[in-house]
C-alpha cells in the first residue's frame, strides 16, 4: 500500500496545519451539529412529576404534562426528535407485556399530547416489552424462561402500530426479534401509515452498559439476575453485526442503530463504510452515567469530554446520536440556553 503521506519530513510537517485556531478550523474533517442529537427521555404517569433517576445524574423521569416544558427547550434549541422510553407502573406489568399495545397507555397519551403542541418536534418511540413485562425481558417466554420469537413479534407490531396511530414519526424497535422489521413494516404498509420511519436497533448487544437505564424504567428488579444473551448480541462479534443489518435494511428499516456506542464505534465504521444508509448510535445510561461520575469527581472535565465523546460518534461515521447529554450540548453548540 502507497502511503497517504505526500511527502517525508521535513517537506512535510504535519503540524503546521494544527499551529494557528484559522488553520485547525480549515482542516476540521467531522462537525457535530444540534441536528444530530436525538434526546432519550423517560415518562411516567402522574402529573407535576420530576423525579430525579439516582445513576444518570441530571437526568429525570416526568409526566406528561412535565415533559411539556422539556420538549419546548429541545423545539428551541433546534434538537430534532426526542426518545420516548416508559417507567410503568408496577401494577400493569404482565407476563406478556400486553399493556404496551394499549392505545389509551401512557405513551399514545403522551405522543398525542407532544404533537399536538410541538408538531415540529420529532418523535421517536422504542418498541419492546422489557418495560411492560413483569420478568423483564423484552417478549413472551416459554416454559424454560427462553424468549420466544415469532409470539413476541405478534405483541410487538401491535405495540408499533399503536405508536404510529397515536402520531408517533419513528417507531424504534430495540428487542431483537428476528423478522419484526418486516412485521412491523407490512403491518404499517396495511394501514397505510406510509410515513411513519422505522429506526432499527439492528445491532444491539447484549451489554452491561445498560444498567441505569433498567433503573430509570425500573425493569432491573423484574429482570434480576437474568441476561438477555438469547436475543442481543455477543460483545465479541463483528461480522453478525453486518448480517443484522443487511436483514434490517432488506426488511424495511429506514435507518439503522448500534448500541451501545462508544466502545462499539469499530461496529459503527463497518455499518457506514458497508451499508451507507443513516446509521445512528446510541450512547447509552452506563456511557453517561461513567462521564457524570468522573465529572462530579473534579477527574474529568464534563464539558470537554462530553463534546469529544459526541464528536467521535461523528468521526465514526454516525449521522447521528441518541444522547443523554443532547440538551447539555445542545446549549453548547447553540450558544442559547
Ligand atoms: N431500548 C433502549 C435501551 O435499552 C437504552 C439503554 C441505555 O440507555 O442504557
Ligand atoms: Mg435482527
Amino acid at each position: 500500500m502507497t502511503s497517504i503521506i505526500t511527502a517525508d519530513f521535513p517537506a512535510s510537517r504535519p503540524r503546521r496545519n494544527r499551529r494557528d485556531d484559522f488553520s485547525r478550523r480549515l482542516v476540521q474533517e467531522n462537525v457535530l451539529t444540534v441536528n444530530d442529537l436525538i434526546y432519550p427521555v423517560f415518562v411516567k404517569e402522574g402529573t407535576g412529576v420530576i423525579e430525579a433517576v439516582p445513576s444518570m445524574p441530571d437526568v429525570n423521569r416526568y409526566s406528561p404534562d412535565t415533559l411539556m416544558a422539556v420538549a419546548e427547550t429541545c423545539v428551541s434549541l433546534g434538537i430534532p426528535v426526542m426518545a420516548l422510553f416508559p417507567s410503568i407502573d408496577p401494577s400493569l406489568k404482565t407476563p406478556d407485556g400486553i399493556a404496551a399495545t394499549h392505545e389509551d397507555g401512557l405513551i399514545p397519551r403522551t405522543i398525542a399530547m407532544l404533537k399536538k403542541a410541538f408538531p415540529e418536534l420529532g418523535i421517536l418511540c422504542d418498541v419492546a416489552l422489557d418495560p411492560y413485562t413483569s420478568h423483564g425481558q423484552d417478549g413472551l417466554l416459554d416454559e424454560n424462561g427462553y424468549v420466544l420469537n415469532d409470539e413476541t413479534t405478534e405483541i410487538l407490531l401491535q405495540q408499533a402500530l399503536t405508536q404510529a396511530r397515536a402520531g408517533a414519526d419513528y417507531v424504534a424497535p430495540s428487542d431483537m426479534m428476528d423478522g419484526r422489521i418486516g412485521a412491523i413494516r407490512q403491518a404499517l404498509e396495511q394501514e397505510k401509515l406510509i410515513y411513519t420511519r422505522i429506526m432499527a436497533y439492528s445491532a444491539k448487544y447484549a451489554s452491561a452498559f445498560y444498567g441505569p437505564f433498567r433503573d430509570a424504567v425500573g425493569s432491573a428488579t423484574n429482570l434480576g439476575k437474568s441476561n438477555k444473551m438469547t436475543y442481543q448480541m455477543d460483545p465479541a462479534n463483528r461480522n453478525e453485526a453486518l448480517r443484522e443489518i443487511a436483514a434490517d435494511i432488506r426488511e424495511g428499516a429506514d435507518m439503522v442503530m448500534v448500541k451501545p456506542g462508544m466502545p462499539y464505534l469499530d461496529i459503527v465504521r463497518d455499518v457506514k463504510d458497508m451499508f451507507r444508509v443513516p446509521t445512528y448510535a446510541y450512547q447509552v445510561s452506563g456511557e453517561y452515567a461513567m462521564i457524570k461520575a468522573a465529572a462530579q469527581n473534579g477527574w474529568l472535565d464534563h464539558d470537554k469530554v462530553m463534546m469529544e465523546s459526541l464528536m467521535c460518534f461523528k468521526r465514526a461515521g454516525a449521522d447521528g446520536i441518541l444522547t443523554y447529554f443532547s440538551i447539555e450540548a445542545a446549549r453548547i453548540l447553540t450558544g442559547r440556553q
